[in-house]
């Protein structure tokens, strides 16, 4: 037996957590190695914790995706922070990806003060985007980064630096995130790449199709149901057909008209790009059916914020 064989078997969960764009979709993305979690241009389009799994010979991780933390202003704004929180004490690792291109600010420091009350959970961190940044300028965001924790009371049990573009040192951080699992036996079949319903999956693609090209402001007010999906019934089997009915709310009329466009014709955008990206995700041709819908200030209503799944 090689000593490669003799190694036990470890399992357990990491959560990538950091500031908004800090690269943590991505890094999820070139772990597992297939578009799981969406990525955007736009910061906060993480909402779901949508799960990606590496499986390896010697070890299962499963990468738990939270939204940024911030400070709250809205009862959504509250519950995305509780929702992290309770990720955070409940995961093995939590790792948090300073990107490499920009200077540790305040975002970070309110993230990672708020990391520090969780005691046990293992802490790493993650200097993300380094094909952005000069070797020396990483050597300065390396001590910067340990000098945060050593400020905030702890140490952290690794520093990597990472590039998800280029891939250098993505293998590395995914030997060192499966060496910090408890030992045990894999926790989802070999496989399958996430375990989040495939009407998520779906709802953050539409979603992110949504948000292409659109103004600052509008992210953080659209959110995306599937109301109904699955396979047209009577079709030959070697020529399968999904349908698709999903619903895309906004909160405000003037919001809707951005979204629509002159004459239907971004959301017509909107919906070929997200058929084609679901296509490419679950290998079905698809029919999908977008509806925009107005949800009166639904941030800051509960009623609306249970329907809409947080
Ligand atoms: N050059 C370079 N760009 C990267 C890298 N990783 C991420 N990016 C880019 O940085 C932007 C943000 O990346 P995301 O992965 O969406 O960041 P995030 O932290 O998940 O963002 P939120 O979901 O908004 O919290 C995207 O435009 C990515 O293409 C990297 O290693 N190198």
């Amino acid at each position: 037996m090689s000593d490669q064989e003799q190694q036990p078997h470890r399992s357990g969960f990491a959560s990538f957590v950091g500031r908004p764009n800090a690269g943590k979709s991505t890094l999820t993305n070139a772990l597992v190695g297939s578009k799981v979690a969406i990525t955007s241009d736009k910061p906060q389009t993480t909402r779901s914790a949508i799960r990606g799994i590496v499986h390896r010979p010697d070890g299962q991780l499963v990468l738990v995706d939270t939204p940024g933390l911030h400070r709250p202003r809205t009862l959504l704004g509250e519950r995305l922070n509780d929702l992290v929180m309770t990720t955070w004490a409940e995961v093995d690792v939590v790792a948090v990806c300073f990107p490499s291109n920009e200077k540790i600010g305040p975002g970070d420091r309110f993230i990672v003060t708020e990391l520090a009350k969780v005691r046990r959970t293992t802490k790493i961190a993650v200097a993300t985007k380094t094909d952005l940044a000069e070797p020396e300028r990483i050597g300065q965001h390396l001590l910067d980064i340990q000098a945060l924790g050593a400020d905030l009371g702890f140490e952290w049990q690794e520093i990597v630096p990472v590039s998800a573009k280029s891939g250098d040192q993505v293998s590395l951080l995914s030997d060192l995130l499966v060496g910090l699992l408890p030992e045990g036996p894999p926790l989802y079949p070999e496989g399958e790449l996430t375990d989040s319903p495939e009407e998520t999956l779906v709802a953050e693609l539409v979603r992110e199709a949504a948000l292409d090209g659109v103004r600052d402001e509008l992210p953080h007010s659209i959110a995306v149901v599937v109301e109904e999906m699955g396979l047209r019934p009577d079709r030959p089997a070697d020529k399968p057909l999904l349908d698709i009915h999903a619903n895309l709310y906004v909160e405000r009329d003037s919001q809707k008209g951005i979204v629509i466009g002159h004459k239907g014709a971004r959301l017509r955008q909107v919906g070929t790009r997200a058929r084609t990206q679901i296509e490419a995700l679950l290998g079905t041709p698809v029919y999908l059916d977008l509806h925009v819908k107005i949800a009166k200030d639904w941030q800051r209503d509960p009623r609306q914020l249970r329907k809409l799944g947080f």
